[in-house]
């Protein structure tokens, strides 16, 4: 399995976020998608899941260019992601029928999943019968995520999947990515915790300033483990040093 994005650019009211990005996506991948806050990573999994269309640029899948809409694509993914979020009005339980409907997930097969997916990720499965509408920030990443993983997707997109998961939640992401890493799937995480991301990445794409700082592997990244991954990213991205003069406090 192969994606391979070429020269893709993406600008709001003249704001360049994305110049003419280069990547070769493999399966066996596990991507760290890190930068700053507005560095564009939402963005460009957005342009892939063609939530946002791109001003230039080709993806190129399993050796074909896509065009229209994109559908050999589409089947191949989950995703999580804030600009999807699960429908309010349903029950956790009615999202994960309605992403298995969508998809054509066969009954025995859809409850098998979603009745593992759930126990796993959540502590009380009583939850699933309750509306979205009354879950915690946690719970609906949670549900979120069992959705993106009901259909064994080959191409895992996850937007911020630790961000408020509880400790022990995250943990038990990560064993799961960690055990969800196969040679014909793709995983591409973005997310600020360089910690969790160490975890679970086998590779790490740094995007800054509309552009790719670094692509390599995780081991590169950190020379073989001699720097912390937080000090290998302060370096790529030198942040500018600010005084702290606030006569108020
Ligand atoms: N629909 C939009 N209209 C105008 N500008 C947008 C839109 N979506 C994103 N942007 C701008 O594009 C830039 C990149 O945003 P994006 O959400 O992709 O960044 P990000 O790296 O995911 O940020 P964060 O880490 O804060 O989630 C930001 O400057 C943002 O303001």
């Amino acid at each position: 399995m192969e994606l391979i994005i070429k020269e893709l650019s993406k600008s709001y009211q003249g704001q360049c976020v994305l110049d003419s990005i280069n990547l070769a996506f493999r399966g066996g991948d596990v991507v760290g998608l890190v930068g700053k806050n507005g560095a564009g990573k939402t963005t460009f999994l957005n342009c892939l899941i063609d939530l946002v269309k791109p001003d230039a640029g080709d993806l190129i899948f399993n050796g074909e260019r896509l065009t229209g809409d994109r559908l050999a694509l589409k089947r191949t993914l989950g995703v999580l992601s804030d600009v999807l979020p699960p429908v309010p009005e349903f029950s956790g339980f009615d999202y994960l029928r309605f992403v298995g409907i969508l998809h054509g997930v066969e009954e025995t097969t859809f409850q098998k999943r979603s009745q593992e997916l759930t126990a796993f990720f959540f502590d009380d499965t009583g939850a699933l019968t309750k509306k979205i509408s009354t879950y915690s920030t946690g719970m609906i990443k949670k549900i979120g995520l069992c959705g993106a993983l009901l259909t064994v997707p080959s191409i895992l997109l996850l937007d911020e999947p630790f961000a408020g998961l509880d400790p022990l939640s995250v943990n038990q992401l990560i064993s799961f990515l960690k055990n969800y890493q196969r040679a014909d799937r793709l995983v591409i995480i973005a997310s600020h915790d360089l910690n969790y991301i160490q975890e679970v990445a086998t590779r790490l794409v740094v995007l800054d300033e509309a552009v790719i700082k670094f692509d390599g592997g995780l081991s590169e990244f950190t020379a073989n483990g001699t720097k912390l991954i937080n000090d290998a990213l302060f370096d790529i991205l030198a942040p500018k040093t600010k005084t702290m003069a606030f006569d108020w406090l």
